[in-house]
């Protein structure tokens, strides 16, 4: 028989933690060894299967992700960030492979990671789909090809229960292009408009949040100079797209060295000629 790899499931019940099940059951390589949600959730201490509308399988939901991690090769986590944190620990001590799919971490919270990664691996993006991973290579290249005539806005869009802004994708793609251009993010980024601004900065990177419905997940970045616009653009219709990637995370993480990890290494993409 194929050995599967066994999988514990953060924030069970939320948008992405439901995709991740599915794709889990669908997958030939994968086997759900646990599911956790937060203490209070009405799901704790019920049948997987059966909360999610289907047959049961014996598979409780727990609040308690220490149990759920012991029991697994990989945790996938897209839930909050003070939750990340915890597990991260956790899954430090199981040597389980960490794929960490939530955004809107903060630099403190994300520097808090490193002793986890010093004993675990840890895949970390704010988009784990390859359309998102290869459009960052091709912003920092045509970031690196245009000069400052050039105004780089990065302009995303997500439904309406979103709660951090600008996404984690939004962040990757400032990053990349950042990088293209040989700046700090940090010194460029202008994430909120308001008012009376003035005239825009020279060499600014510009950032904008639109919030509504259902959107999954759009992004655009646009070289904007006189006379003419690049526009780069992503659209994930469908969040199965971030969950395939979380799973590619998920094996790819086995019996490496611990440490921290992108998408770009598990897509083998960080080589692309910049
Ligand atoms: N990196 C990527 O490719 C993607 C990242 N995301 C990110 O993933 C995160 C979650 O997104 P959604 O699923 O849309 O949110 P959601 O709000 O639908 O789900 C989050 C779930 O986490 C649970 N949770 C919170 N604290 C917990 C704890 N201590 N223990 C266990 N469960 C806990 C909540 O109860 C909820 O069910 C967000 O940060 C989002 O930006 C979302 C899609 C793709
Ligand atoms: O919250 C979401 O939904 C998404 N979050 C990620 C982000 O912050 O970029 C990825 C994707 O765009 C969906």
């Amino acid at each position: 028989m194929t050995q599967t790899t066994g999988v514990t499931i953060t924030g069970a019940s939320g948008r992405m933690g439901q995709m991740l099940i599915a794709q889990v059951n669908a997958s030939g390589k994968h086997h759900l060894a646990g599911a956790v949600e937060r203490s209070g959730h009405p799901w704790v201490g019920l049948d997987l299967g059966e909360v999610m509308g289907g047959a049961s399988t014996g598979l409780m939901v727990t609040d308690d992700p220490l149990e759920a991690i012991a029991n697994s090769q990989a945790i996938i986590d897209f839930t909050a960030p003070a939750a990340t944190l915890e597990f991260a620990a956790l899954a430090a001590q199981a040597r389980a492979v960490h794929v960490i799919g939530t955004t809107g971490m903060s630099d403190d919270e994300i520097a808090a990671l490193e002793p986890a990664s010093r004993h675990a691996v840890i895949v970390r993006a704010g988009n784990m789909s390859l359309g998102v991973n290869l459009l960052t290579q091709l912003t920092k290249r045509v970031a690196a090809a245009l000069d400052e005539d050039y105004d780089i806005e990065v302009i995303e869009a997500h439904h309406n229960q979103k709660v951090d802004a600008p996404s984690g994708t939004a962040l990757m793609l400032g990053e990349a292009a950042a990088e293209g251009r040989g700046v700090a993010l940090n010194d460029v980024a202008d994430r909120g408009r308001d008012g009376i601004t003035g005239a825009r900065k020279r060499g600014d990177i510009g950032f904008t949040a639109i919030r509504g419905g259902d959107i999954v997940g759009e992004h655009d970045v646009m070289f904007a100079a006189a006379g003419e616009r690049i526009i780069l653009r992503h659209i994930a219709s469908d969040r199965s797209v971030f969950a395939r990637g979380a799973l590619k995370a998920a094996l790819w993480g086995q019996g490496r060295a611990p440490g921290q990890y992108d998408m770009l290494d598990v897509l083998g993409l960080n080589d692309t000629p910049g």
